[in-house]
């Protein structure tokens, strides 16, 4: 389907409005035809034949004719942008709905600030379109075709000179869009780009301090700013020279039209009231050619924008995301049988992966930098699907549930602790949105956090900065445990959850976190070796590969890669 009948079906959510606008679009085009007509009349009724009876109901008509014009003009402009601001509303909700459904894959490849770009910018571009088909590009063929009908009206001959250079002007129009268009989308991707550094950037403005690279950044600021203003440029190069040309052409109608009405009118062909009131009709003939160069404008700009928006709204949803098998119960069982991953890379993130995790036992992950232990949770949260193997959560394969049911029953505390810009109340309540004020203190308790929070003047409604600024990491970290703990959650998955605590304050968030992963299977990773030490199971991994398992005593004495790695810990 052409993109642009795609954008005009997103109208039919409103009928009743896009319809009312129209009509009012329609009634104010059809006026536009009442002065030349009143000029008809006084020129050759009134004047040239002295009808006085005919002066002042003509004259008042026109004058009415104009007031409910700019009266039906004022509901107009009020009722499109009543009805764009829906549109985009809708679109705007729609593609936000459709990116949290998307897989997080899909975000690995694409910035934060070019997704912004698309629901920001490229969403009213697309809207802009109806409102524009609606407001100016339908009333303003209905305004031609009426103005050119009137004109064969009384006297074609004149009507065909006036229309005469309209071909060439349609030639042109038609060539320039074909060209424009790969140009507006280079347009478009260099502003998209731009807005992906900017939030890039800022996003890292401390590192950009820090390592006081400020020039450099602003060089690569200044070149990618450059690139929007010159890919601009590209785009109104072409208009600068078309749109004057069209403007040449239509104006050159005029010439002839009076060149032909003065013949012909000393030929006694037409009246002389036949070519005022084509003079007065040819500026509103002339007015719907001239709308063309920002109709082509808006409708290149929202197509190439809609494509965009199109294009992520077209791809396929995670797959069972609210779909899948809801077991009524969960024992915790968690099961790997010879899993594997790759992200988009030929050589595997993870492979072979197998280990049993019996309901309430702690599995630690461990291993060199990079080996796959957060893969390997990633796996659990179904974050990423596993491309070889298998992975069962009480006998069920995971594919086979839904996500929802399987995060329902996960805390997952990852390795960089996220919190939203909003109170700590609300960041507690996203694991519980029903919690109440006991249980967001107990499980603040639990994480070792309820001191901290106790002494901000707001605590609770203390608002955490732009990804929680305004916390230590040792405090963020604290927090999110707190938002998993409350969860009570029957998996619980700990990435480096406690690396940013002080030893002390690390104690004793482990001792909490020991009492409740007693009855909830729990995966750990951690690189301070004395967090996994009591862990039922100790994974060690290894370039993606599990090449140990067992109690620490087992692999101690096993003197393998776990021994060693515990021997550097104590080097520590
Ligand atoms: N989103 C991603 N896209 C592509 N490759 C990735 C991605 N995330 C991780 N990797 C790669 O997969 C491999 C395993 O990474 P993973 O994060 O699982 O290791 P890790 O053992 O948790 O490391 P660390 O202890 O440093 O956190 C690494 O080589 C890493 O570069």
């Amino acid at each position: 389907m052409s993109v642009l009948v795609r954008v005009f079906k997103l109208a039919l959510a409103y009928p009743g409005r896009a319809v009312v606008s129209l009509v009012m679009a329609i009634i104010c085009t059809l006026l536009v035809l009442v002065l030349p007509t009143v000029t008809m009349v006084l020129v050759d009724e009134v004047m040239d034949k002295g009808r006085r009876d005919l002066l002042f109901q003509t004259a008042a008509f026109g004058v009415g004719a104009i007031c409910l014009r700019q009266f039906l003009f004022t509901l107009r402009t009020y009722g499109n942008n009543a009805l764009e601001q829906r549109l985009i509303h809708d679109l705007r909700t729609v593609l936000y709905n459709k990116l949290q459904r998307l897989p997080i894959k899909w975000f690995d490849t694409n910035s934060s600030g070019e997704i912004m770009s698309r629901v920001a910018s490229d969403v009213p571009t697309t809207d802009r379109v109806i409102v524009e088909a609606i407001d100016q590009a339908l009333p303003a063929l209905i305004q031609f075709v009426a103005i050119v009908c009137w004109m064969c009206y009384f006297s074609w001959e004149l009507t065909l000179v006036t229309l005469a250079p309209l071909p060439i002007i349609a030639l042109i129009t038609t060539l320039y869009s074909k060209r424009a268009e790969p140009k507006w989308r280079e347009s478009s991707q260099a502003s998209a780009d731009l807005n992906a550094l900017l939030h890039d950037n800022l996003a890292g403005i401390r590192q950009i301090k820090a390592y006081t690279v400020e020039p450099e950044a602003l060089d690569r600021f200044d070149a990618a700013s450059r690139r929007v203003g010159e890919k601009h440029m590209r785009v109104m190069k072409g208009q600068a020279v078309v749109w004057p040309t069209v403007s040449l052409l239509a104006e050159s109608g005029i010439v002839l039209m009076l060149g032909f009405g003065a013949w012909w009118y000393l030929e006694g062909a037409i009246t002389k009231g036949t070519v005022m009131s084509f003079l007065m009709a040819w500026p509103l003939l002339f007015d719907p050619v001239s709308r063309i160069n920002t109709l082509t404008q808006t409708f290149l700009g929202g197509k190439v924008a809609a494509k965009r928006v199109f294009d992520i709204l077209d791809l396929p949803d995670e797959m069972n995301l609210t779909e899948g098998k809801r077991p009524e119960t969960f024992t915790g069982r968690v099961e790997f049988a010879n899993a594997g991953f790759s992200y988009d890379t030929d050589s595997p993130a993870v492979e072979g992966i197998s280990l049993v995790a019996e309901p309430g036992m702690t599995v630690a992950l461990v291993g060199p930098t990079g080996a796959g232990k957060s893969t390997v949770l990633n796996l659990l949260t179904r974050f990423y699907e596993t491309d070889r193997g298998k992975i069962l959560l009480d006998g069920h394969e995971i594919e086979s549930l839904s996500k929802e049911w399987l995060r329902d029953h996960t805390g997952y505390v990852t390795q960089e602790s996220f919190l939203f810009n909003s109170s700590l109340r609300e960041n507690l309540r996203l694991a519980k949105p029903d919690a109440t004020e006991d249980e967001i203190w107990a499980a603040l308790e639990n994480a070792n956090a309820a001191h901290f929070v106790r002494e901000l003047p707001e605590q609770l409604d203390t608002v955490a900065g732009e990804r929680g600024v305004r916390f230590s990491g040792g405090e963020k970290q604290r927090l999110s445990i707190a938002r998993a703990l409350l969860k009570n959650p029957p998996l619980l998955l700990l990435d480096e959850a406690t690396s940013a605590l002080d030893n002390e304050t690390e104690r004793l968030v482990q001792q909490a976190l020991e009492t409740l992963r007693a009855d909830r299977t729990s995966f750990v990773i951690a690189h301070r070796l004395s967090t996994v030490r009591k862990a039922d199971l100790i994974c060690v991994l290894q370039d993606g590969k599990l090449i140990e398992k067992g109690r620490h005593d087992e692999l101690l004495a096993k003197g393998g890669l776990y021994a060693r790695l515990c021997e550097a810990s104590i080097r520590e």
